[in-house]
């Protein structure tokens, strides 16, 4: 496929959607076609698969099932929107993707990194970013940061125990091991200006050997 496909990963609160707001912006204004997505969401169907993951009351929600759900939500999104985009050459910058179901519910949940691997397998049929910006920082700084983020919802998997975040940052550190040449890992503790200035050089030198 023509275009670029960049995912963005990390534990809660690590600064994922403010870094890709202000890089699509910058990307926009030097003419840069650019997608800015997200997962679970980013078309209509997804976006109501996601409501129904995340609602805080649907606490029976089986491990397994919201597993299936985030892939579907992930196969319906690359359909409709991720492949149709970089069909067109375009830039697609989305927060979280298939990285996040392994490190969540492959690590996190226990169910295993190769089996959701495999389910996923189903739903993305090899269609695996171009490069992957890990955002790593400490669950308890991540969560003060979202805690005094005004206006930003606290959903079902936010209200899991520590120990629960712990292990998704645990599980992105395997992923970094099982993914060295796709998954760059950026110091996300540092000053939102040190943190958004690695992340954009990343794309930037992407950009610059991919797309001119
Ligand atoms: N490097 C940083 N230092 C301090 N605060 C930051 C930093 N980066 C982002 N923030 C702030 O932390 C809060 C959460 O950031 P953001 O929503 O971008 O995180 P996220 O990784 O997308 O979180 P989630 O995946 O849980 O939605 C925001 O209020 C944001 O302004
Ligand atoms: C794609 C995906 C996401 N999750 C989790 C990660 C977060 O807790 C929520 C999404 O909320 P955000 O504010 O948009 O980051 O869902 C997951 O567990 N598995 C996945 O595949």
């Amino acid at each position: 496929m023509q275009g670029l496909f960049i995912t963005f990963e990390g534990p809660e609160g690590a600064g994922k959607t403010t870094i890709l707001q202000k890089l699509a912006k910058e990307l926009e204004e030097q003419q840069f076609n650019v997608v800015l997505t997200r997962e679970p969401g980013g078309i209509q169907i997804s976006e109501q698969i996601r409501k129904i993951i995340l609602d805080p009351n649907h606490t029976t929600m089986d491990g397994r099932t919201e597993a299936l759900l985030y892939a579907a939500a992930r196969r319906q999104h690359l359909i409709e929107k991720v492949v149709p985009a970089l069909e067109r050459g375009a830039i697609v910058l989305c927060d979280r993707f298939i990285d996040s179901s392994l490190a969540y519910q492959g690590h996190a949940r226990g169910i295993g990194i190769d089996e959701i691997f495999t389910i996923n397998q189903f739903a993305i049929q090899d269609l695996m970013p171009d490069k992957t910006l890990y955002f790593d920082v400490d669950p308890e700084v991540g969560l003060k940061r979202i805690e005094k983020h005004k206006g930003r919802e606290i959903n079902r998997l936010d209200l899991e125990k520590l120990d629960f975040h712990y292990r998704v940052r645990e599980g992105y550190k395997t992923l970094l091991h099982m993914f060295p040449d796709r998954i760059v890992e950026i110091d996300a503790s540092a000053s939102f200006e040190t943190v958004y200035s690695h992340a954009k050089s990343l794309v930037e030198e992407l950009i610059a050997k991919n797309l001119k």
